[in-house]
């Protein structure tokens, strides 16, 4: 709170880039405060100097905005009903609505508990306002979270783990029955097993829903391994991405509170109490700033560290009993490892101050770039726990029909998507591991709006140099070579003998490169060979690598889906020859430097030894004239050696041609060596 009341700072800052914004029209709701009732109330509310200053900074601030960021027009969604379509089913007197349980009159319910007015709650939130709330279109009513058992904040850290150990035993054991041959009533058959699969697969999604939000996550994270998942599971984890519950808003609001120390009301004009999105991790509230300025609120699940803090426990024992299991791959797959990687990117995920410094490097990276945008981080609205973010709505990157109502160019969009994730991967080297279309929206300028920077790879300056070399090799065709960048990257473990894997590597070279342009194959299609040309070998893909290749495979397919004439390989080639040029330039100057640094070294080897090769040379002829020696020499090159024994009596270039001594009864020897007597000119 101190840090909220304190640094009004930046309310001015946001204030100057933010003009337009403040005047736009559409407003999430009129306040139900007007200014002279605001300032009454302030004193009631501000007891300190230091917060009446700051309410009256605030009030200062709430003058008409003029430009947006990036110098942007801010626009948002025409108004119409927000639960347009979404009015309760008939008979009954009440919905819930992300974690909103409203009556048919507006009147509304908290905690599924009642009607209940909350003592708590501060007279801006009457439901009323909300009419007036720009819609959010094609917003999901999400399913509660009440009745899970991971809801609750009390957990009992022993049930949880008997939860936990029962679901992976379960999965253990259907697992093993579906690949057991001896199980299928009426004879074995591919067929079969591929449905008996799929029911385990839908049963595994059902139970990680059930399982809550550590397993939510994991199964989104899973769903990018095809090399460690059968397809089935991969395919049933996908959809995890769109159906996780929601929690009450009153749960959000005392979080909240909570988390910036201070009511909602002291640090929100208005606070929306139906999220526009929920997710594993938390859900997301738009909000008005005292200033004016239209905020989105991001608000951790409660209880989350808690809950990750035993699951990752076991879930450690579970990786560990996994590596020593032989069935399932112990020795070649390295499950404390992605263990390891796995837990490290949820605590990444749950750290929302993280994900501001995320997002404002994103932003940094980007900021030269007008067709992408990324939120600006509201530092004094962010803890560990709630993040504040600028509202930047836009239309999701998949939503065809609003795409073309608005009349947005497809193309210009999928090629702006997959141009802004090259600049990503290959020039900043900070990229967005999860760009899924829940994550990439368009705005009113056809800007690339980019959202949730909980998850970004960092390309470090080593990694990226080596996966450049991997890229060039990968254009020569150069088995070998990819092989060592593969090892300096850490994805293939040298082993004693590397001819299959380096076979491998060669016969997915030709394959891959030996398409003609209309035979291209998609990323999905490459992520699958590479994976299945993996099995068995030692390989282990870095979750870098499997990130980037999903984000490729997933732009593609959004490219697919917008423009049905685009092509990856297009909009990447001018990236790739300037890569190429870059290494031609590098080459040639390298090549340079080596020369000279050769002719530097002859020059000085020769200098310095000179006298003594003279000597020696002097003293071998001697002996060659004398007939003490013999020289033997291949026919072919005889020719050279006359021509340069024609021209020096010290042939220099004795190195270069292969001269035996022979004594002279070695002569006899039969060998069909061509005899050669030296006729030395002096
Ligand atoms: N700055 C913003 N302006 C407008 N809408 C936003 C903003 N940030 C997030 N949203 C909306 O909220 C949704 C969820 O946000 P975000 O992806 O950051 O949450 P999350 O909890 O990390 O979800 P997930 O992990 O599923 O991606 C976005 O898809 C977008 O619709």
């Amino acid at each position: 709170m101190a840090a909220i009341l304190a640094s009004n700072c930046y309310c001015r800052y946001g204030d100057l880039i933010n003009h337009e914004r403040s005047g736009d029209k559409l407003s999430f709701s009129s306040s139900l405060l007007n200014h002279d009732s605001l300032e009454k109330y302030s004193c009631h509310l501000f007891k300190t100097k230091k917060e009446q200053k700051f309410y009256v900074e605030m009030q200062k601030m709430e003058s008409p905005a003029k430009v947006g960021v990036n110098g942007r027009p801010t626009k948002m969604v025409p108004t119409t009903d927000t639960r347009k379509g979404k009015s309760p089913p008939v008979g009954k007197t009440s919905q819930m609505i992300n974690g909103t349980t409203r009556n048919v009159n507006g009147v509304r319910k908290v905690n599924g508990v009642g009607l209940v007015k909350r003592d708590t709650d501060p007279p801006l939130m009457k439901s009323s306002s909300f009419k007036e709330l720009p819609p959010i279109e094609g917003l999901k009513v999400l399913p509660s979270d009440e009745g899970f058992s991971w809801a609750s904040e009390n957990y009992n850290s022993f049930q949880r783990s008997v939860d936990v150990w029962t679901f992976v035993l379960s999965l253990r054991l259907r697992v093993l029955f579906d690949n057991a041959k001896w199980s299928y009533l009426g004879g074995f058959t591919e067929d079969k097993q591929r449905s008996r699969r799929q029911k385990t697969a839908s049963w595994l999604r059902e139970c990680v829903l059930q399982l809550g939000p550590t397993f939510i996550k994991l199964g989104q994270l899973s769903s990018t391994r095809s090399d460690l998942f059968p397809r089935e599971f991969v395919d049933e984890l996908a959809k995890l991405q769109d159906k996780v519950p929601a929690f009450s808003p009153s749960k959000a609001k005392n979080f909240i509170e909570t988390e910036l120390g201070a009511p909602i009301n002291q640090l929100f004009k208005e606070f929306e109490d139906l999220p526009i999105a929920a997710a594993s991790l938390g859900q997301v509230h738009r909000a008005i700033l005292h200033n004016g300025e239209k905020v989105v609120v991001k608000v951790q699940r409660p209880g989350l560290k808690k809950l990750f803090d035993i699951d990752l426990r076991n879930l450690k024992l579970i990786a560990e009993y996994f590596q020593k299991s032989e069935t399932l791959g112990g020795p070649t797959r390295d499950w404390v490892g992605i263990y390891e990687e796995c837990a490290k990117i949820l605590y990444e995920e749950i750290d929302y101050v993280n994900e501001g410094k995320n997002a404002d490097r994103f932003r940094r990276d980007f900021r030269n770039i007008k067709w992408v945008r990324v939120p600006l981080v509201y530092w004094d609205y962010t803890a560990t726990k709630v993040l504040t973010l600028e509202y930047v709505p836009g239309v999701k990157i998949n939503q065809l029909d609003m795409i073309d109502a608005r009349g947005f160019s497809r193309s210009r969009i999928s090629s702006r998507a997959v141009e802004a994730y090259l600049i990503q991967i290959l020039k900043t080297g900070f990229f967005h591991a999860d760009p899924h279309p829940g994550n990439l929206a368009i705005d009113v300028d056809e800007a690339v709006i980019y959202y949730d920077f909980g998850m970004m790879g960092d390309i470090k300056s080593f990694t990226r140099q080596k996966l450049l070399d991997v890229f060039y090799a990968v254009y020569e065709k150069d088995a070998k070579k990819v092989m060592q960048g593969l090892v300096d990257l850490g994805a293939l473990q040298p082993t004693g003998d590397m001819s299959s894997v380096r076979r491998s590597v060669q016969f997915f070279l030709d394959n891959l490169l030996n398409q003609r342009p209309d035979q291209q194959q998609t990323f999905s299609a490459i992520g699958e060979d590479l994976f299945a040309i993996a099995t068995d070998q030692p390989f282990r893909f870095p979750s870098t690598f499997t990130f980037v290749l999903r984000a490729f495979s997933t732009l593609e397919g959004i490219g697919y889906i917008l423009d049905p004439d685009f092509s990856f390989a297009k909009i990447a080639a001018p990236y790739a020859e300037e890569l190429l040029d870059l290494r031609q330039k590098q080459q040639t100057g390298t090549r340079l430097v080596q020369e000279i640094r050769k002719q530097a070294d002859d020059a000085r080897v020769y200098t310095m030894s000179m006298p003594y090769r003279i000597q020696r040379i002097e003293d071998f002829v001697k002996e060659l004239e004398s007939g003490d020696l013999k020289l033997r020499v291949r026919v072919l090159e005889v020719i050279v050696l006359q021509t340069v024994l024609a021209r020096s009596r010290y042939f220099s270039a004795i190195e270069h041609i292969k001269i035996v001594y022979i004594s002279r009864r070695e002569q006899l020897e039969k060998r069909p060596y061509y005899r050669w007597q030296p006729c030395i000119q002096s």
